[in-house]
């Protein structure tokens, strides 16, 4: 099947997003979107933004850094539409965006996307401009004071997800700590992530689930709500399918790299990684042997970004 590539762009202003409404005649008529459009023959997806930009929206536009790649399968009155979205964003940009084929365009803030109708490749989109890029998970600590004063290190680093990992303790103690600690993390504007089931989570204010592989299988279908996010360990491809099957919103894939916590698993190395990730339409972090140096690395290979336990929890 052939593949229309598509460049799409986040045009972002502070904490405003400019989407564009789809008109009548076309496919996802009323959807929004961001604004953008197919790559010409022999145009690089740099030079499709800035020319789709001045032609839909009258902006000349700069500096587009890669966000996320989405592949997709549209159904088109029958026939398989095959895509791929190439999302960046950019906040550089002169003059004022309007509709210059008579299409609506305006201006949202970033918290109100989710209340928006959008084509469906788009919930990828919309979950990595919500993640940070650096995922931190729990690691060793003497007691909950010393969790609490570990955390504080985390979010005073900058960092906008957390996941609680406590292997070794039980319900109600995984429970308290979630409890205790929620707050602080929301007032630093991070989410938490429990490590746990979609019970323990109905019990707590975090705000999503990371399942383990073995328990993606558990599974059909998403066993949380959408206004929760979920979250999916894998190591191969079989897990990978799994986790879109059970629509994950986003995922962690080990070990990129040689790690301690896993000295068992053969690392992927950075081109399996960017292989599998080509074919995954949410956000992937790499996981294993992460160091802050690696980020750009990561992205350079498709990654939303870095999960580390001994990185980042000191
Ligand atoms: N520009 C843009 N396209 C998107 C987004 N999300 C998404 O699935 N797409 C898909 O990518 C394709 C965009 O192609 P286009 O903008 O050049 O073409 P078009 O609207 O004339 O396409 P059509 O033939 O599907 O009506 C469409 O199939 C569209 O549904 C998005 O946020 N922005």
């Amino acid at each position: 099947m052939d593949v229309l590539d598509i460049a799409v762009g986040v045009l972002r202003c502070e904490e405003e997003i400019c989407l564009s409404l789809r008109q009548k005649h076309q496919s996802h008529a009323d959807h929004w979107e961001f604004p953008g459009g197919k790559i010409e023959a022999g145009e690089s997806i740099d030079e499709a933004l800035k020319r789709e930009f001045i032609e839909e929206l009258g902006v000349q536009t700069d500096n587009w850094q890669p966000l996320i790649e989405i592949p997709w399968v549209y159904d088109k009155k029958g026939e398989e539409v095959s895509v791929r979205l190439h999302v960046y964003q950019t906040y550089d940009f002169d003059g004022t965006p309007h509709g210059k084929e008579g299409q609506l365009v305006r201006w949202f803030n970033q918290n109100e996307l989710r209340e928006l109708t959008f084509p469906q490749a788009n919930q990828g989109i919309l979950t990595a401009l919500e993640l940070g890029d650096r995922y931190a998970i729990s690691g060793r600590f003497a007691d909950s004071e010393d969790f609490s004063a570990r955390l504080d290190k985390v979010l005073s680093d900058g960092i906008k997800l957390i996941q609680l990992r406590a292997k070794g303790l039980d319900e109600a103690e995984v429970l308290k700590l979630a409890q205790d600690n929620i707050d602080a993390i929301h007032k630093a504007g991070a989410k938490l992530m429990l490590n746990g089931t979609p019970e323990w989570l109905a019990q707590t204010r975090a705000d999503g689930i990371q399942l383990a592989s073995n328990q993606l299988f558990e599974y059909d279908s998403r066993p949380i709500g959408k206004d929760k996010l979920l979250g999916a360990s894998t190591h191969n491809a079989e897990e990978l399918t799994q986790a879109l099957k059970i629509d994950a919103d986003f995922i962690l894939l080990s070990p990129v790299l040689p790690t301690a916590t896993h000295p068992d698993m053969d690392a992927l190395g950075w081109e399996a990684f960017a292989e599998m990730v080509k074919e995954i339409p949410v956000p992937v972090f790499a996981l294993g042997g992460m160091k802050t140096e690696l980020l750009n690395q990561a992205k350079l290979n498709g990654a939303q970004g870095i999960a580390a336990i001994s990185e980042f929890w000191k």
